[in-house]
């Protein structure tokens, strides 16, 4: 079977990807791969740092030095981690990557004054100049309803979620409609229902041979 070795799986906050990324790889060791999972931002010293930083609600920053502190962790990782596992053959499972960046920092939360975020273009342009142009072979975007994902979620708000649920309705069409851009195949798997049938539906992405009939126009 010819798997893809980079796979992200990415969507709105409290949409299952912790818990798919557990059982996909647990699947993909089961078929023979060499698994490695991580997280953006995160995985790294500097990742983990930088994650505190960018996920705290009581410290105002920026969206461009927001868009740009996200970049860099996820160059630290890219240089340090991604590149050397892949060259020793491991498949790499992202918890979100350069797609959550663009939509994440593009989308306005209403509260900004008139201010403009930074546009998608800009933080593509940004991100393949970090990325080094390390793109995943498959993004997988986990969509459903904002009212469900955010019931979802406890403790305390983090930076976005603490955005409020137009923000994140908004992240969520921005997921849909900036998937095509990523560099490699896409697909939006439906993540209501049992995590195991959200977790059928990720094998049926992940073993599909084809080019996804989403972008190909088949
Ligand atoms: N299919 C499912 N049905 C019901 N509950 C689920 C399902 N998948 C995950 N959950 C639960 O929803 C919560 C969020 O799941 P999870 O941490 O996997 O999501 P996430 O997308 O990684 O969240 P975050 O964006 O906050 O990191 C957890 O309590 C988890 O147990
Ligand atoms: C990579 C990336 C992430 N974000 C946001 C998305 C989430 O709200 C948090 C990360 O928390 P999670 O528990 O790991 O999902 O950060 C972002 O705004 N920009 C990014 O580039």
């Amino acid at each position: 079977m010819n798997l893809p070795r980079f796979i992200s799986l990415d969507g709105i906050d409290g949409v299952g990807k912790s818990t798919q990324i557990a059982m996909l790889a647990e699947r993909l060791t089961q078929a023979g791969c060499d698994v490695m999972t991580v997280r953006d931002p995160g995985s790294t010293e500097i990742g983990a740092r930088l994650r505190e930083i960018l996920l705290d609600s009581d410290l105002r920053m920026n969206r461009l030095t927001e868009a740009m502190l996200f970049m860099a962790s996820r160059t630290e990782m890219i240089e340090t981690i991604l590149r050397p596992a892949l060259a020793a053959g491991k498949t790499i499972i992202s918890d979100r990557f350069l797609l959550a960046n663009v939509v994440y920092q593009s989308t306005g939360n209403g509260r900004e004054n008139g201010k403009p975020t930074v546009a998608p273009e800009t933080l593509w342009q940004m991100g393949r100049i970090a990325c080094g142009g390390l793109s995943p072979d498959l993004t997988l975007v986990l969509d459903m309803p904002v009212e469900i994902a955010m019931a979802r979620l406890d403790g305390p708000a983090d930076r976005m979620e603490s955005r409020g649920q137009e923000y994140m309705a908004n992240v969520r069409e921005a997921f849909l409609r900036e998937l095509p851009q990523t560099g490699g195949r896409g697909e939006v798997i439906d993540a209501q229902g049992a995590p195991d049938e959200v977790a059928e539906r990720i094998w049926t992405a992940v073993t599909a041979q084809k080019v996804s009939g989403l972008f190909s126009g088949s």
